[in-house]
């Protein structure tokens, strides 16, 4: 793993967000999934996990029974026919989800979500889809991770037929994340103090978010290897509040959740700092984020752009921190 090669692997989101973006215009890459799907199960760890768990939880309001799995574990969803699996992997190889493929390779339905052409995930699939991000050169799944919440975000819209302009929000997403990068020379500096304590960072996100979450906590971990956890915003009230207690508690906030509210008067009571990425959402408690910093940029009013977008701020300081240069 390298950190300017990171670095790059971040600058090079927007234009390779674009090229997804002009790909799903071309062509539905889902079309092929058979109409007899009663159960999705998403397999993945890490990132491709996280992002499955975001699209499992779209899934099931939108009425269809849909899991996210950890495909390390040793129980799971029972192989079936009607039962669409889709292993995630950008490297194609991590053994836990190719062993948890085994259990469905020949009885259910099975599509590959990859960056790895021919990798061992794509053997005996039914389905390959790949995710189009380009050689991560930097070792760190980013891109892979913003490309596979995208093309689930088209999965859904195949499999519950409502009708969603993917590319157009994938397009915007892609201007969210320029905005991001072209002004890090007025936000950067000050997000690498605001969060550089003693006792790592905290990330902060509702549950239909929560992979901004856990992605931002993994990528200060995997890069500049400091502490970092991820909570979600209703359940930091029952978890992450007892930290501020006793830490120099620094937080990552990714506003939408209606607990936002709830978790920054603690914050206020407590003196602890935030980075609120993105503004308040509408229907919140006016002055809900009072007391946090907040970096706004553009797009950031729509949930789904955010979701595409708002990790983004997480890896720049996971990548300044791991290059060791100031901003
Ligand atoms: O999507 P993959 O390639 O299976 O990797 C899963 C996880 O493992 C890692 O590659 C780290 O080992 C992460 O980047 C990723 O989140």
């Amino acid at each position: 793993m390298n950190p300017e090669l990171f670095l790059a692997d971040l600058e090079a989101k927007p234009a390779a967000l674009a090229a997804l973006a002009a790909t799903l215009e071309e062509r539905d890459p889902f079309e092929e999934i058979p109409q007899e799907v009663r159960r999705v199960v998403f397999l993945g760890m890490g990132s491709s996990r996280y992002a499955a768990g975001v699209a499992a939880l779209r899934l099931r309001a939108a009425g269809v029974d849909a899991v996210a799995e950890y495909a390390s574990a040793a129980l799971g969803h029972p192989p079936s026919r009607d039962t669409l699996v889709v292993a995630i992997s950008a490297t194609g190889g991590s053994r836990e989800t190719l062993d948890a493929l085994a259990r469905h390779r020949g009885r259910s339905t099975v599509l590959a979500l990859t960056n790895t052409a021919g990798s061992p995930v794509t053997e005996g699939a039914d389905l390959v889809v790949d995710m189009a991000a380009g050689e991560e050169r930097g070792g760190v799944s980013c891109r892979t991770f913003q490309h596979t919440l995208a093309l689930l975000l088209a999965l859904q819209a195949r499999l519950t037929g409502v009708k969603a302009d993917v590319p157009g929000l994938v397009r915007r997403a892609a201007e969210a994340n320029a905005d991001l990068l072209d002004r890090r020379g007025v936000w950067l500096a000050d997000a690498l103090t605001l969060l550089d304590g003693p006792h790592g960072v905290y990330a902060i996100a509702p549950a239909e978010r929560l992979s901004s979450a856990e992605q931002s906590a993994l990528m200060v971990r995997e890069g500049p290897r400091r502490p970092a956890d991820a909570c979600e915003t209703g359940d930091w009230a029952h978890v992450d509040v007892y930290l501020t207690k006793t830490l120099d508690y620094r937080a990552i906030l990714f506003p939408g959740s209606r607990y936002d509210g709830q978790a920054m008067e603690w914050v206020r009571q407590r003196g602890s700092a935030v980075l609120a990425v993105g503004g308040a959402t509408e229907g919140a408690a006016k002055g809900a984020l009072e007391g946090a910093r907040t970096l706004r940029y553009a797009g950031d009013e729509d949930a789904d752009v955010a979701l595409l977008t708002e990790t983004l701020v997480a890896e720049l300081v996971a990548a300044t921190w791991w290059s060791g240069s100031a901003a």
